[in-house]
C-alpha cells in the first residue's frame, strides 16, 4: 500500500493538522500552571514542534518514535524544576517564571518589556540552558539579536549561575493556557506582533491530551484506545481546568467568544477566534468563496454541498474554513463538526487498518453533522485512502451532512484523484480563492494593522500592497514586523521606516519599479500632482501624464489593468487599455515622445527614484 503517514519538519512548513509543540509544556512567565508528567523521551527524539530548542528544524519524525515535546534530558541531571514532566510531581516552574519576569522588568524599559516579554514564557530550565518561548519568529529573531545579554544576566541573577538562553518560537495559541483564561475577554489591542510571521492559524497541538493522533499513526491507535476507555468526557489533564470534559477543553477558544458549540474532540484544529467572517476582507478575488462559505454555514447540507475551496498558499482558505465552523457553531451549537487536515484522515485510516478497527474509524467519521477537511490534495496518489474517503463522502452526503474541503488546486488537477471523487467534489460548489488584488491587499494591510492597534497610513499600506502580491500571510507578517519595529525603536510609522523594517521581506522586489516610482517620475516630469492624476479631470495637461503613467505601469510592473486603473482614480480596465494603446501608437509616430518614454524606462530601470 502506498499510503503512509506523513511527517513534518519545521512547524511553518508542516502540513496542517500536524501539531506543534504541546501546550502542556509551556509555563507563563507570569505564573502558569504546571504541566502533567510525561514519560521521559528517548534521547534521540527531538522537539515535537519539529524544531530543536535553538529553533533549527528537526529531521522528520517517524511514526513509531512516539514523539514528545521536549528534547532529551540527561538522567543524572539534578532535579531542578523543568517543564514537560521532567520535574517532580507537583513541582512548577511558574515561580521561576514570575521571578524572571520581575527581574526583566527592572532591567529594561516598560514598553520594551511589554512588547517583547509580556507574552513570552519560561518553558524549561536544565543544567545548560533556560528556554523561553515567544509567539512568533520575528520576536525570536529580535530577542536573539538585542536581548540575549539582558536575558542571560537576568537568568544568572535568578539562578545564581550562568545559563545559556534559548529562544524558541511557539505560536500564541500554544503559549496561552486557553481554559485558564477562558473567562477573560480577548485583548482589545494586541500589544505585540501577534501572529507568527508566515505562520498558520493556531493549530491544536493534539490539544488537551497532546492529541498525537493527528501527528502520528502510532499515537492514533493509542488515542483510540484511550478514547474508548475514557469516553468523550475523559478526566482532566494538567494545563487545563480540572473537571472540564475534553470536548470543552478543545473548544475553549469558542467558549471564549461566547459560542456554545464546539468541534469534535477528534478534530485536530482549534478555531482561531480571529478567523471569522467578520474579520475576512472581501474583494473580487475571494468574494465567491466568502459568500459560498457563509451560505453553507447558514444551511449546512443544503445550499452548497460539498463546498470545495481551492487556491494557492496563504490566500485565506483556512480562514474561511474556520469562519464557516464558527458560524455553524453559532447557529447550531449542537452540531458535531469534525475538522481535520487530510493528512490526519489518512493517518487515522492507516492506523485503523493496522489495528483492524475499521468499524470504529467509520463510526468516527460518519457519525457527525459536518466534515471539514483541509488540504484534500493530500489524497493524491493514495489509492486506499481515496477509496475510504469516497465511502465516507457518500455516507455523509447521502445523509444530508455538510462537507467542506479545501485544496491548493481544483479537483481535476489533484494528481491521480479518482474520477468518481472528482465528480463528487464538483457536485456542490467549487470556488477559487484567488491571490488578493491590489485594493484587497491595501484593505487587508489596513485591517491587520488596525487589529494590531496601529493603523498604518495609506502610503505605507500602498508600499506593502505593491510589494507583497500573492500571499496574505506575508502581508500579515509585514504588518506585524513593521509595527513591532516601530514600537521597538520608538520611531513613528513612516515610509522610510517601512523600507527599513521590511528590507528583508521584500528584498526580491528591490530595484523593481513600483507604481509609486512611476508616479514620482511622471509628476516630476510633467509638473502635475498625484491628486491630479487620481482626479476626474480630463484636461490634456492632466489626462496625458495620467496616460503615460498608466502605460509605464503596464510595461514595468506586474499589476493588472484593473489594478492600474485603481491607482489612477479608480478607472476601469478599458481606460487603461485605451491609454496603453494610445501611447504605443504615439511612440511609433512621435520621436520626441519616444525618447521621453525611453528616459522614463531607463530611470525606472535604475531604481525608479534616481535621476
Ligand atoms: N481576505 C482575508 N482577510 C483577512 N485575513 C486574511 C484574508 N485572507 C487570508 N487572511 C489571513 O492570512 C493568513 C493566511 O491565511 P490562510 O491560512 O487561511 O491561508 P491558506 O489559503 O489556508 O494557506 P495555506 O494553503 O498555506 O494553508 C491567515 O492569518 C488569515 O487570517
Amino acid at each position: 500500500m502506498e499510503d503512509s503517514p506523513q511527517r513534518s519538519g519545521h512547524p511553518d512548513e508542516r502540513p496542517k493538522g500536524v501539531p506543534r509543540a504541546s501546550q502542556e509544556n509551556l509555563f507563563d512567565l507570569s505564573g502558569g500552571a504546571p504541566s502533567r508528567r510525561l514519560p521521559e523521551p528517548p534521547q534521540a527524539i527531538r522537539n515535537h514542534a519539529g524544531r530543536n530548542p535553538d529553533g533549527r528544524p528537526t529531521a522528520p519524525l517517524r511514526a513509531e518514535a512516539a514523539p514528545r515535546p521536549e528534547a532529551a534530558v540527561r538522567p543524572e541531571a539534578p532535579r531542578r524544576e523543568r517543564s514537560g514532566g521532567f520535574v517532580g510531581e507537583g513541582q512548577s516552574i511558574a515561580p521561576l517564571g514570575d521571578a524572571l519576569q520581575a527581574i526583566l522588568q527592572t532591567a529594561i524599559k516598560p514598553e520594551q518589556f511589554q512588547t517583547w516579554f509580556k507574552r513570552s514564557k519560561l518553558v524549561r530550565i536544565d543544567d545548560e540552558a533556560a528556554t523561553i518561548a515567544v509567539t512568533n519568529s520575528f520576536a525570536r529573531e529580535w530577542i536573539n539579536r538585542y536581548y540575549l545579554d539582558v536575558l542571560e544576566t537576568a537568568v544568572e541573577k535568578l539562578l545564581g549561575q550562568k545559563r545559556r538562553v534559548i529562544i524558541v518560537e511557539q505560536p500564541e495559541s500554544l503559549v496561552d493556557h486557553p481554559v485558564e483564561k477562558a473567562a477573560q475577554p480577548p485583548a482589545a489591542t494586541p500589544d505585540v506582533p501577534a501572529p507568527p510571521l508566515g505562520g498558520r492559524p493556531p493549530v491544536v497541538p493534539g490539544h488537551a491530551e497532546a492529541k498525537a493522533p493527528s501527528d502520528s499513526a502510532a499515537d492514533s491507535a493509542a488515542d483510540s484506545a484511550a478514547d474508548s476507555a475514557a469516553g468523550p468526557t475523559a478526566g482532566p489533564t494538567a494545563g487545563t481546568a480540572p473537571g472540564l470534559p475534553e470536548r470543552h477543553r478543545h473548544a475553549s477558544k469558542s467558549i471564549r467568544r461566547g459560542v456554545i458549540g464546539q468541534l469534535e474532540s477528534s478534530s485536530d484544529f482549534v478555531l482561531n477566534q480571529k478567523c471569522t467572517f467578520d474579520n475576512f476582507v472581501v474583494g473580487p478575488c475571494n468574494r465567491f468563496g466568502h459568500a459560498a462559505s457563509m451560505g453553507a454555514a447558514e444551511q449546512p447540507g443544503k445550499s452548497y454541498n460539498p463546498l470545495f475551496l481551492h487556491g494557492s498558499v496563504g490566500v485565506g482558505k483556512t480562514h474561511l474554513l474556520q469562519a464557516f465552523c464558527f458560524s455553524v457553531l453559532e447557529r447550531f451549537p449542537d452540531y458535531r463538526i469534525l475538522y481535520l487536515s487530510c493528512e490526519t484522515f489518512v493517518n487515522h485510516f492507516i492506523s485503523a487498518l493496522d489495528a483492524g478497527d475499521m468499524q470504529r474509524f467509520r463510526d468516527k467519521y460518519r457519525d457527525i453533522d459536518v466534515l471539514v477537511i483541509d488540504d484534500i490534495q493530500t489524497l493524491a496518489n493514495k489509492e486506499k485512502s481515496q477509496e475510504e474517503f469516497f465511502h465516507t463522502f457518500n455516507s455523509l452526503y447521502n445523509a444530508g451532512k455538510q462537507i467542506v474541503l479545501s485544496a491548493d488546486c481544483p479537483p481535476k488537477d489533484i494528481p491521480t484523484l479518482h474520477d468518481r471523487l472528482v465528480s463528487r467534489f464538483k457536485w456542490g460548489m467549487v470556488t477559487e480563492i484567488e491571490p488578493p488584488c491590489y485594493e484587497t491587499r491595501m484593505a487587508i494591510v489596513k485591517r491587520k494593522s488596525r487589529e494590531r492597534g496601529d493603523e498604518v497610513p495609506d502610503e505605507i499600506a500602498r508600499f506593502i500592497a505593491e510589494n507583497i502580491e500573492e500571499n496574505v500571510r506575508e502581508l500579515e507578517g509585514a504588518v506585524t514586523r513593521l509595527i513591532g519595529y516601530s514600537r521597538m525603536t520608538g520611531a513613528p510609522l513612516s515610509l522610510d521606516l517601512a523600507r527599513e523594517a521590511l528590507a528583508g521581506l521584500i528584498e526580491v522586489r528591490k530595484g523593481a519599479p513600483t507604481v509609486e516610482d512611476i508616479i514620482h517620475q511622471v509628476t516630476d516630469h510633467y509638473q502635475v500632482k498625484l491628486s491630479d492624476l487620481q482626479s476626474k479631470r480630463r484636461t490634456k495637461a492632466i489626462a496625458f501624464p495620467r496616460q503615460v503613467a498608466m502605460y509605464l505601469a503596464r510595461k514595468v510592473t506586474r499589476h493588472s489593468l484593473e489594478e492600474i486603473g485603481g491607482f489612477f482614480g479608480g478607472r476601469d480596465h478599458t481606460t487603461v487599455l485605451y491609454a496603453v494603446d494610445k501611447m504605443e501608437k504615439l511612440i511609433v509616430s512621435d520621436a520626441v515622445f519616444s525618447k521621453d518614454i525611453q528616459q522614463f524606462m531607463d530611470r525606472l530601470g535604475n531604481g525608479g527614484r534616481k535621476g
